[in-house]
């Protein structure tokens, strides 16, 4: 299982951040070549981003390019750069439906095969950014044997449904559906890009209820924002010690022949040391929290 809480933005046109963005350690690294890049960068940001993916320090880290959409005339160009560079994931913006992603998987086969790459390592992900999006998630999550995720973008979704950001309750429809698509198909879940940089307590609040919701991660844009996220997405030690006794108390009941268990007067089932297993994994991959 590949750990994906954390997916950060920086804009392909950046050479800076291209060259060191790797030191802080997120789950991926997202370049991108769409929204954050002006249009007369789009040139310069996609050979920047060619050259950047080869780089030694982005071989031991997931990298993802978002491309832009190949109705455009930069997004062809861009998916030839993404696949042929090395990329492992490609991410499609705006995605309204499954057609989006067939056209997308067409062009990246017919590349794999002309360059010489594996046919079917170019892995996929999706951004749902519309009403549209939203209502055809679960045929887009299930496009693509490819397609490891689909995210929401905030942004352009709050747009497309002519309101703006707020308290959250805009997205809660879009949020639900995204995940529930995500869920039915096996693969994984993205939050929205949280914007006010100085408000880390409007942060972790955000952080807090979509992993109660049950998102992966989050599309971060900030390197401020990865530490506060991966804590909060590790159990806290109250947690790992209730999962190792509910783990060990399992064990006995199995040793026992029992099928349901107690513990200090608590119920203990299948999904209930499902969930213990999970937090222990959880501890493994993010620590403790601080
Ligand atoms: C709606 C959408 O489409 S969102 C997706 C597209 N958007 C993006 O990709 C934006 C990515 N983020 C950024 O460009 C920047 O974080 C900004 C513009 C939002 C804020 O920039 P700043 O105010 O300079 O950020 P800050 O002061 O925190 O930067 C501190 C350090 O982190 C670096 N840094 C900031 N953001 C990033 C990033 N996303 N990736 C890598 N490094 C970064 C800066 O270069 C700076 O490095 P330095 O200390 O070596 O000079
Ligand atoms: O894809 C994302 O996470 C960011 C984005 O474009 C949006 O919010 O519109
Ligand atoms: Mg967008």
């Amino acid at each position: 299982m590949t750990l994906r809480r954390s997916m950060l933005f920086l804009p392909g046109s950046n050479a800076a951040m291209l060259s060191t963005a790797f030191v802080y350690k997120p789950d991926s690294i997202m370049f991108d070549l769409e929204d954050a890049v002006s249009l007369r960068e789009k040139d310069s940001a996609r050979l920047l981003v060619f050259h950047a993916l080869q780089l030694p320090v982005y071989q031991d880290i997931e990298t993802v390019v978002r491309i832009n959409q190949l109705s455009t005339p930069f997004g062809l160009k861009d998916l030839e750069a993404a696949v042929r560079g090395g990329v492992d994931v490609v991410r499609l913006p705006k995605t309204d439906s499954a057609e989006d992603v067939h056209q997308l998987e067409a062009e990246i086969l017919r590349i794999e095969k002309e360059c010489g790459r594996k046919v079917g390592s170019t892995k996929l992900m999706a951004a749902i950014e519309s009403a549209a999006g939203v209502v055809n998630a679960l045929s887009i999550a299930r496009s693509s044997e490819r397609m490891i995720g689909i995210a929401l973008a905030g942004f352009d979704y709050v747009m497309d449904m002519q309101t703006e950001r707020g308290d959250g309750s805009e997205l809660y429809y879009a949020r639900c559906a995204v995940l529930h698509a995500a869920r039915a198909a096996g693969i994984d879940a993205f939050d929205v890009v949280f914007s006010d940089l100085n408000d880390e307590e409007g942060f972790l609040k955000e952080v807090d209820l979509i992993k109660r919701l049950g998102f992966n991660g989050k599309s971060l844009i900030n390197p401020r924002q990865i530490e506060l996220l991966h804590n909060a997405y590790a159990p806290t030690q109250e947690e790992v010690d209730y999962a190792k006794r509910v783990v060990a108390a399992a064990a006995e009941g199995e040793r026992q022949g029992l099928g349901v268990i107690s513990l200090n007067g608590k119920m203990i089932d299948a999904p209930i040391i499902n969930h213990a297993h999970r937090v222990l994994q959880r501890a493994d991959a993010s620590g403790v929290r601080k």
